[in-house]
């Protein structure tokens, strides 16, 4: 969770992302200050702070995008100079909106979160279409596969770059304000899912969102870190000291074949 004065010994809580001694300046203008943080696996940290409270710098830190001018952020432990995993990373970042001429289908969009520096000149197979169908599946999207990203509303082009941040099964997934623009029922089915997510995967989530109540509902009233004009709310799915009996690291692909063999079973297959 929090500072880094939480203990990180246990297995399934090792740090995702670790700051210590973070700053950050635009033009001389300092935006983050000594910031000392730690996410640990399984935890859903919620930033809030006023517009301009330095929350999109955090992230684009986090995510390799700049570079911080003092201190060091470590991804799974690695310096940021030195990680490059970034499959294990999903990143959905603010305003995404899409021109309505965009030629993209759902299903390419989807698929083009598998290019990743290894893939960009490399023919998809038929594991990596699965990955994408499995992705579209869990965010049941499959309907809209073919359609033309542009032409869908924006709930449903939320659900298709949530799909493309998944698809790769990431440890670590990183959301930057993504209900903005939508109404408000498809704000409170994303933050379902976002939450069944968290609860039943093995995902660790970091979200910027202005939804204050929904992220006090979740994440309690509390901050359990402040910095500057950024709180940090933490929760975790489950005790510190219990971790060892759960079992909850379903994969994307895991809930699909779980509900396959399901409706096999009552179809008394
Ligand atoms: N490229 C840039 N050059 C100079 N200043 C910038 C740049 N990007 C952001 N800033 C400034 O840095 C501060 C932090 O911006 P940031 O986008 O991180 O805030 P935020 O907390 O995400 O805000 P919001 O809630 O409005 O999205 C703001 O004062 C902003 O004007």
């Amino acid at each position: 969770m929090q500072q880094s004065t939480r203990p990180a010994g246990e297995r399934c809580h090792l740090p995702v992302v670790s700051m210590e001694n973070v700053s950050f300046q635009y033009e001389q203008r300092n935006v983050i200050e000594e910031l000392n943080f730690q996410i640990l696996q399984r935890d859903f940290v919620g930033l809030i702070g006023s517009n301009g409270a330095g929350k999109t710098t955090l992230l684009r830190m986090i995510v390799g995008l700049l570079k911080p001018d003092r201190g060091e952020v470590r991804l799974f432990g690695t310096p940021l100079g030195q990680f490059h995993d970034w499959e294990r990373i999903g990143y959905v970042p603010q305003k995404n909106a899409f021109n309505p001429l965009f030629p993209a289908t759902v299903r390419e969009v989807v698929l083009s979160g598998l290019y990743g520096r290894k893939k960009l000149f490399k023919r998809m197979n038929r594991d990596d279409y699965k990955k994408c169908e499995d992705a579209m599946h869990a965010l049941r999207i499959e309907e809209l596969a073919d359609r033309r990203i542009g032409r869908l509303s924006g709930g449903q082009q939320q659900r298709v770059f949530l799909a493309r941040a998944l698809v790769n099964n990431p440890e670590l997934l990183i959301l930057d304000e993504p209900t903005v623009g939508i109404d408000s029922e498809s704000q409170e089915n994303f933050f379902h899912m976002i939450r069944h997510m968290h609860q039943r995967h093995n995902i660790t989530f970091l979200m910027v969102s202005h939804d204050i109540e929904m992220m006090h509902a979740y994440l309690g009233y509390e901050p359990a870190h402040t910095s500057g004009k950024i709180k940090f709310f933490v929760k975790h799915t489950h005790e510190l000291d219990n971790c060892a009996e759960t079992n909850l690291a379903h994969s994307l692909r895991g809930i699909r074949l779980a509900e396959e063999s399901l409706e096999a079973v009552n179809r008394g297959e």
